[in-house]
């Protein structure tokens, strides 16, 4: 049987932060200065977290609670940066090399746009150079997204065996 490539999908919701809250917002492996902060039990980056969900999904590895638990002290506050590289070495070490990561952010704040460029390339740089897109919607004022009550990552992925 040929080892056709796979595919995966990721979600990842947090709540933003109380307004004044002095918590950073980390996205896309990327510090965002002056835009409001997320909750989390690491450092709550939507985009990495939805990247990694995706990643272990198509090489049938679970999730991100599967690999790193839900609470556990070491890995509060982590960054999206240490959670994809310890992703994109576990596919590594069963064989997998990374196609193609596609990250949506769903969310009002902050603009995408103008640091795509920056993000994508954080978020690749993660993951050892492999390709990875982003965009961007904003729900149109809809939903928890519109009510500015939280804010969502969601991807997909496409591995394939070395
Ligand atoms: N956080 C965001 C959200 C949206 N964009 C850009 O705006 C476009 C329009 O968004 P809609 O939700 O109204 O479709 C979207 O296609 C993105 O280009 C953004 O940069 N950052
Ligand atoms: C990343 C982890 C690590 O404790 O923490 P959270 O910041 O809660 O993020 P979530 O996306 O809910 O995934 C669970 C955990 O694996």
């Amino acid at each position: 049987m040929t080892d056709l490539p796979r595919t995966g999908i990721g979600v990842d919701v947090h709540a933003w932060a109380p307004e004044g809250d002095s918590r950073a917002l980390w996205l896309g492996c990327l510090e965002w200065p002056g835009e409001r902060g997320i909750e989390g039990h690491s450092d709550g980056d939507v985009a990495a977290h939805a990247a990694c969900n995706a990643l272990l999904s198509a090489a049938g590895l679970g999730d991100l609670g599967a690999v790193f638990g839900t609470g556990r002290p070491e890995l509060a506050g982590a960054s999206g940066s240490r959670l994809l590289e310890h992703v994109a070495s576990l596919l590594q070490a069963q064989g997998w090399t990374i196609g193609n990561v596609a990250v949506q952010v769903v969310a009002p704040r902050p603009k995408i746009g103008p640091r795509r460029g920056e993000m994508e390339a954080a978020m690749s740089a993660a993951l050892g150079g492999a390709a990875v897109s982003v965009s961007a919607a904003t729900t149109d004022s809809l939903g928890f997204v519109g009510r500015v009550e939280g804010l969502a990552g969601l991807a997909t992925a496409l591995v394939a065996r070395s």
